[in-house]
């Protein structure tokens, strides 16, 4: 006798069969299938990175994959058609309203994971980043080229897609992703959907004309849907739709349920969280963040002995154009934006450079802090090195080699380069925010500042200075930051909790 599926959520598995042989004694078979979840992201690391979600997108998947059959929907911009080699297309999905048509790639990563690709070039396969156009204009076509990538995972979630293939549970990220959870709900399909917030200002706001073309019913748009202080919003979307959200901190779950940080969004996010749909899971990060085994750093070093850190701040030094020193060397990676208080680290710089202090700045982002750093390192020759730019190796290096992090964040959703400066010797001077606050512990791992002000910040720079001074002291902090764990195992298993119960409450 078979039986038709069924979902036995509490182990992410499904049965998919389960057969029963009565001859005289009795034997019980079951062939049981892992859950599959479609995690739907507009960039990954692997192939194509903006920020933090990229980095996010890349690890925690494979933190998940032993559970669960994890793929990925990505659309196919240049650099993701560049990089897999192993690309097909399986089907084509149909225009709907104004979203044209597309193909479905499927392929894999190096590591074996399936990544589902949107091939619409007339949408995606151009120069620039996922969102904004090489002089940092948002691509005027965004409403099209992410109602495509909802769309797409709605369809492939209902088995419209691979059609050997269907999702037991879809992961959305962000607001590019958000309508997915809405097209779902506007066609009756009860496919539990999370939604993980990784910053709420970004919210893909359109003009409500954008509508029709974007198949929303006119009925939608009202508070109770997709309205948003008169305009269209995806993320208000995701949030209102989807069966769950999750941000990535439990400091910031809380934050965006009150006016300050809440983006005009806090009055549906209390909501959800007196539900007891809304949590905060920190994020991991994964283990190629290791000192002792990095291939960028000139010099490897580890808790136990961290003298190596030394080689690695002289290479920061020679490539930011500073004077060798013995000095404190300050590090700001960072995308330059209002968020990350770069403008107080700019004011700060004073403080810092007048107690023997250096800094080295990468960076890129808005104009008006390019060129107020390139200023400040013109101002200070020999202390302050910028570059305007992005690079990994750098990246790592500096956080090996300097013995602060700045990150005066104004909000911080989780924020991953305080964890990285930790886990390299590097102490983080941070607000008093999201997960900056989760992860940072004042005094012992890093510096924490309670108000995002000049004043308090320069206080914690000059607890800093302080700590330099005493050597024991700076031993002692770095190696309670080295140790710190921050690997994505906690964080994983507090999203099979999500899932779990977000797939019990479907069946409810
Ligand atoms: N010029 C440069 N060169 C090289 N590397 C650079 C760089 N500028 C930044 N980076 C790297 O980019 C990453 C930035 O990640 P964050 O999480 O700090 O910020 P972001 O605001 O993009 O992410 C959002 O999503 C993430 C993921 O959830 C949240 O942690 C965060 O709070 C939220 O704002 C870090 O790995 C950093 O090292």
């Amino acid at each position: 006798m078979l039986d038709s599926s069924q979902l036995d959520t509490v182990s992410g598995v499904s049965t998919l069969a389960h057969a029963e042989l009565l001859s005289g004694s009795q034997v019980s078979v079951s062939i049981k299938r892992r859950q599959s979840i479609l995690f739907v992201t507009s960039e990954i690391a692997d192939y194509i990175k903006a920020g933090g979600l990229g980095e996010v997108a890349a690890a925690l998947p494979r933190a998940l994959r032993h559970h669960y059959d994890v793929r990925i929907l990505i659309p196919g911009y240049r650099q993701v058609l560049s990089q897999i080699k192993d690309l097909e297309e399986i089907a084509r999905l149909p225009a709907s309203f104004g979203i044209p048509a597309c193909g479905l790639g499927r392929g894999t990563t190096q590591d074996g994971l399936t990544v589902y690709v949107l091939l619409c070039p007339e949408l995606y396969d151009r120069d620039g980043s996922p969102y904004v156009d090489s002089f940092g204009a948002d691509w005027s076509d965004n409403d099209i080229r992410f109602a495509r990538l909802g769309l797409a995972a709605a369809d492939i979630a209902c088995g419209n897609g691979d059609t050997l293939w269907r999702a037991d549970l879809l992961h959305l990220n962000d607001w590019p992703s958000g309508l997915a959870s809405a097209y779902l709900a506007w066609r009756g399909q009860r496919i539990p959907t999370i939604l993980t917030i990784h910053n709420l200002a970004y919210q893909g706001n359109f003009d409500r004309n954008r509508l029709p073309c974007l198949g929303i019913p006119e009925a939608a748009f009202q508070i109770n849907g997709v309205e948003f202080y008169g305009k269209l919003s995806f993320l208000k979307a995701g949030i209102y739709y989807s069966s769950h959200i999750t941000t990535v901190s439990s400091t910031y779950a809380n934050e965006i349920t009150r006016p300050e940080f809440g983006c005009g969004l806090h009055g549906l996010l209390r909501t959800r969280a007196e539900e007891g749909r809304l949590d905060g899971i920190i994020n991991g990060i994964d283990a190629s963040w290791d000192p002792s085994t990095d291939p960028y750093l000139v010099s490897r070093f580890s808790a136990e002995n961290f003298r190596g850190k030394r080689a690695n701040a002289n290479t920061v030094r020679k490539s930011f154009g500073l004077d060798l020193s013995s000095g404190p060397l300050f590090a700001v990676v960072s995308r330059l934006v209002h968020q990350k208080g770069v403008d107080l680290a700019i004011s700060a710089t004073e403080t810092i450079v007048s107690q023997g202090g250096q800094i080295a700045v990468i960076g890129q982002g808005e104009a008006r802090f390019e060129a107020e750093l390139r200023n400040l390192s013109s101002r200070h020759p020999g202390s302050v090195g910028v570059k305007i730019g992005y690079d990994e190796g750098d990246a790592r290096r500096m956080y090996a080699g300097s013995d602060f992090l700045l990150m005066p964040s104004r909000f911080e959703p989780c924020g991953l380069s305080q964890m990285y400066a930790q886990r390299f010797g590097s102490l983080p001077i941070a607000h008093k925010t999201g997960g900056l606050a989760d992860t940072i512990e004042d005094g012992v791992t890093g510096f924490l500042f309670g108000e995002p002000s000049l004043n308090r910040f320069k206080d914690a720079i000059r607890r800093g200075l302080e700590t330099f001074r005493s050597r024991s002291r700076l031993t002692t902090m770095r190696r309670a930051a080295m140790n710190r764990p921050h690997g994505w195992d906690r964080s994983a298993s507090r999203y099979q909790e999500v899932y779990e119960r977000a797939c019990q409450a479907a069946l409810a």
